[in-house]
């Protein structure tokens, strides 16, 4: 139990009615969980307006309301607050109401389009390795040491956050290491925490159905390094185009990393294969069992990382090369056909361009490319041409499938994406809704030596079909396709 006002320290208030002393036993911006002695924060959402909830939110027991309008009847044993931004009250509140877990240890942020969770992914091995108690929250799994915890978004809401933060310091953790979407940076999410360090990977195009407009997709994710306290450190990558205007203004410690530009931190690849990367890291060589030229970035952005947390460069360029990628990326599916099978989370034009790429520099020209792939429901529309269009270029055959439909019609989304399909290219295409038989389709049409991307879902167990998820696992179905069809191969 707290007192209201001692959760409210820090966040600016408009106007108070009533009693700022009351006990508080919990937080919530659903009326859904309030119970009895809750401080319930009402936002403004993409969907509804939590304001509307207020009476649900005091039928069902709450002692306070946080609202950036007061309604029209006060409840006179209820305490209303109004603020300005409730999204970033409920971030602050959630820190102070937690302990300030934040405040005790180093936490880091990674943002980005591309490689948050294999940056955290890598850096939480890299910590443990080192010897560190370490938490992780990711799009994958949440992980306090070695417990796992089921993640349900990339970044949490502010009151997960801070929760899981409270439990990592009661066990010890001295690090944690969080991917920080830019939907988490504009709704506040981690209003309220401190953090030791914010690393940038890179910005291409995605979710531009949330922030309209690339320069205020841009301006989310800059959010983060403005905000940064001094004394913490800014890392970022100079050879994106983006990297500098992350720099510009923050009051952090500025370091950059890159393979082409002049920075603090640089690496340069001395080889690449299937079998993993050979590096030169400020004068070290090293070999790193995660595979394709974009992974070198993530592995100088962790190896940035901890010298900035003052580890010591060989000790960590030791335990970073025995590190494994995280789940679903690039992942290969072992096969005893001699197809060359694999999984990876690629859903943005960029990052399916980067995993083709790869395979187009590990193959022969003797083989053929089969790339099974969809895009997203009820998110941004622009990529899907853009992503049929790269799959094409890149590959001999191209099977064009769902990818969580959510609420759209799959066959619409095919057909948004078949927009990108040049007359030229049409021939390599097929289209099966169906992701199960598509990938079933993929595999009939693979010989040995063939190689099969299915790209998209990476690490996701489940198919999200009009609010449902249904389990469906991209890895599994490639495994039992392959040893039903090329078993005798
Ligand atoms: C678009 C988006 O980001 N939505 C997030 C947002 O919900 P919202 O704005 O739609 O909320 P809403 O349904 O309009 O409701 C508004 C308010 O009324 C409240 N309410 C609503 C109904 C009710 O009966 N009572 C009640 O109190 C809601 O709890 C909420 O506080 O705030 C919720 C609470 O934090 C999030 O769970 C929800 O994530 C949804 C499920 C989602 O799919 N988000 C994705 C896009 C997302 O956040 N992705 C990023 C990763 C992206 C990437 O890196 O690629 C992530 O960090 O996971
Ligand atoms: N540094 C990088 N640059 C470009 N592409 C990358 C990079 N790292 C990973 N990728 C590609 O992007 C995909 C997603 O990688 P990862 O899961 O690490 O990113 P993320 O930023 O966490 O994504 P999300 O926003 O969906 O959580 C990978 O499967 C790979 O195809
Ligand atoms: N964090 C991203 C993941 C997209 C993964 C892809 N499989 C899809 O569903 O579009 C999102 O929620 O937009
Ligand atoms: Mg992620």
């Amino acid at each position: 139990m707290a007192q209201l006002k001692d959760i409210l320290y820090k966040v600016s208030l408009q106007s108070v009615s009533g009693n700022m002393e009351t006990a508080v036993a919990q937080l919530a911006f659903d009326s859904r969980k309030v119970a009895d002695g809750t401080a319930f924060v009402a936002i403004k959402g993409t969907q509804v307006d939590g304001h509307e909830y207020i009476e649900k939110a005091i039928e069902a027991g709450a002692v306070a309301i946080i609202c950036e309008h007061l309604p029209e009847n006060l409840n006179e044993s209820v305490t209303y607050v109004q603020v300005k931004d409730s999204e970033e009250a409920l971030g602050i509140m959630s820190a102070n109401f937690f302990g300030n877990p934040s405040e005790k240890l180093h936490l880091v942020a990674i943002t980005g389009t591309n490689g948050k969770t294999t940056c955290v992914t890598l850096l939480y091995q890299l910590f443990r390795g080192l010897g560190y108690n370490t938490g992780m929250l990711s799009t994958v799994e949440n992980k306090i040491n070695d417990e796992v915890l089921k993640a349900t978004h990339t970044t949490p809401d502010a009151i997960t956050i801070n929760e899981l933060l409270a439990q990592m310091v009661s066990k010890g953790c001295t690090h944690c290491f969080m991917e920080a979407s830019s939907h988490a940076i504009v709704q506040r999410r981690i209003a309220g925490l401190k953090f030791k360090g914010a690393v940038f990977t890179n910005l291409s195009h995605e979710h531009l159905d949330y922030h309209k407009t690339f320069d205020e997709y841009i301006r989310a994710k800059k959010l983060l390094f403005d905000n940064l306290p001094a004394g913490a450190f800014a890392l970022v990558n100079y050879d994106d185009k983006r990297g500098p205007i992350m720099l510009q203004n923050t009051k952090a410690w500025k370091h950059k990393y890159a393979l082409k530009s002049f920075a603090d931190y640089k690496a340069k690849i001395l080889s690449n294969t299937l079998q993993g990367l050979e590096l030169d890291i400020d004068g070290h060589t090293v070999w790193f069992k995660l595979i394709g030229d974009f992974n070198a970035y993530n592995l100088l952005a962790v190896y940035g990382t901890a010298i900035l947390l003052d580890e010591e460069e060989t000790d960590v360029l030791q335990e970073l090369s025995a590190v494994d990628p995280a789940r679903g990326r690039f992942e290969i599916v072992p096969t005893k056909s001699g197809i060359t099978a694999l999984v990876d989370y690629a859903h943005t034009p960029d990052a399916l361009e980067n995993v083709l790429h790869t395979i187009k520099e590990f193959r022969t020209g003797n083989e053929k490319v089969i790339t099974v792939v969809g895009c997203g429901g009820n998110r941004d529309k622009e990529k899907r041409p853009v992503m049929a269009k790269i799959a094409c270029d890149f590959s001999d055959k191209v099977v064009l499938t769902s990818d969580n439909p959510r609420f759209e019609e799959p066959d619409a989304i095919i057909a948004d994406m078949q927009t990108g399909v040049t007359p030229a290219n049409f021939r390599k295409t097929l289209v099966v809704a169906d992701r199960r038989e598509a990938i079933k389709t993929a595999v009939s049409l693979a010989e040995p030596k063939d190689i099969i991307l299915v790209a998209g879902k990476g690490h996701e167990d489940y198919q999200e079909i009009k609010g449902e998820r249904f389990p469906f696992d991209d890895k599994l179905i490639l495994k039992e396709m392959l040893d039903l069809i090329h078993s005798q191969d």
